[in-house]
């Protein structure tokens, strides 16, 4: 058990209490917790309705919006945790970057970050630039009972790899060619990013989140002596942080397969694993003293319910000898996914670890 994490502010007990939070802290629970990154969003009818006519940036910062939209996947599967309804841009675009997402498409920057006098670009959030977060997660706790909120930030690597690329990439060549390039420029931009990422969660936690995952999507981009000289100091910045708080810390990536000991080493309690390695493997990378998140591939959702109560219990297995498990797809939700498929496995989770 980790003595350090402790209730976040103002937290109910039952929240404290509740299976999510125990099992990202490795104590005993009554059933391994349940939830699904991007769980709020494109696979639910609900959404597309109150959605209708609003840009998704819009929709970030109306608070009555974005609580229904985080309650939505609550309401209708059951899941142990709601996660904060935003995306890893918004604290960028509250402090002025120039920026939209293009559905189909993702985050587009208009000025992309390529030189020195572009950092200045990079300013200081305060909590006054996003007060429809403050709102929105009191609006979300008073609602949620003893069901825990995640708040959540994109990592500094990440954001570096939209700002400095101007949008989604493969290959990160922009990116790279800064991080090679200019070492000591691109330190400063994962750096400011740092600041920015650990006052937005900061934010969240301070109006009741009670846990935090940092996404770091694109890291599975690098290899690991780069991730740990170049990117890593970052976000062990931002894990620091919020230590203060004492609340769970989740750290996720897609294809970090090669990553995951470092990835726990970064600072977080909790370390998210995709599809690609089994649990008991991942769980050798990380060491002891970290729960594991995951890992379904969420593509097994498409399959008949009897693939995916198998490929089900094949994740469950390999996490039968893990200290804290936290169930969750190996990456978000696919927009046009069944949700009922959803309901279904998150019934046949607890029903299947019902202790
Ligand atoms: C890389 C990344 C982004 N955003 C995010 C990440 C990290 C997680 C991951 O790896 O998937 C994080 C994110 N974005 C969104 C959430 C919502 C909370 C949740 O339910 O998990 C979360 C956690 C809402 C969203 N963010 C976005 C949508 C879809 C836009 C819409 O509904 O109109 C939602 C619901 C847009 C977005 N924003 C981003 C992408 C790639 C896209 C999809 C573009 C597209 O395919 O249209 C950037």
């Amino acid at each position: 058990m980790s003595a350090n994490l402790r209730p976040a502010t103002g937290q109910p007990t039952a929240t404290y209490d509740s299976a999510f939070l125990k099992a990202c802290r490795r104590e005993p629970v009554p059933h391994t917790p349940v939830w699904f990154m991007r769980q709020a969003g494109r696979s639910l009818p609900e959404y597309h309705k109150v959605r209708e006519g609003v840009p998704m940036l819009e929709s970030c910062t109306r608070p009555e919006l974005v609580a229904e939209i985080t309650l939505q996947p609550v309401r209708r599967h059951g899941v142990d945790a709601a996660i904060y309804f935003s995306d890893i841009v918004v604290p960028l675009k509250a402090i002025g970057i120039d920026l939209d997402i293009k559905p189909g498409v993702g985050p587009v920057i208009e000025q992309p970050i390529r030189s020195r006098a572009d950092l200045a670009r990079l300013r200081d959030l305060t909590p006054e630039d996003v007060p429809f977060v403050t709102e929105a997660v009191g609006l979300l706790t008073a609602e949620l009972g003893a069901t825990p909120l995640i708040g959540f930030a994109g990592a500094p690597f990440t954001l570096a790899a939209y700002l400095i690329e101007g949008g989604p990439s493969r290959s990160y060549e922009h990116t790279k060619a800064m991080m090679y390039g200019d070492p000591e420029l691109w330190a400063d931009v994962l750096d400011r990013l740092a600041d920015i990422t650990a006052a937005f969660l900061k934010v969240q936690l301070d109006a009741g989140a009670s846990a935090v995952q940092l996404f770091d999507s694109w890291a599975g981009a690098l290899a690991p002596a780069d991730y740990r000289r170049s990117v890593m100091p970052a976000s062990a910045k931002v894990f620091d942080a919020v230590e203060e708080y004492g609340v769970p810390r989740i750290h996720f990536g897609v294809g970090t397969g090669e990553l995951l000991g470092l990835m726990g080493e970064a600072g977080a309690d909790v370390v998210g694993v995709d599809w690609r390695v089994p649990l008991d493997e991942a769980a050798r990378r990380v060491g002891p003293g970290k729960a594991l998140q995951g890992n379904l591939d969420p593509a097994v959702l498409f399959a008949p319910r009897e693939a995916v109560e198998a490929k089900t219990r094949e994740v469950l297995d390999a996490a039968a000898g893990l200290e804290g498990h936290v169930f969750n797809l190996g990456h978000g939700v696919m927009p046009h996914t069944d949700p009922d498929a959803l309901t279904r496995l998150t019934e046949y989770v607890h029903t299947q670890t019902a202790r």
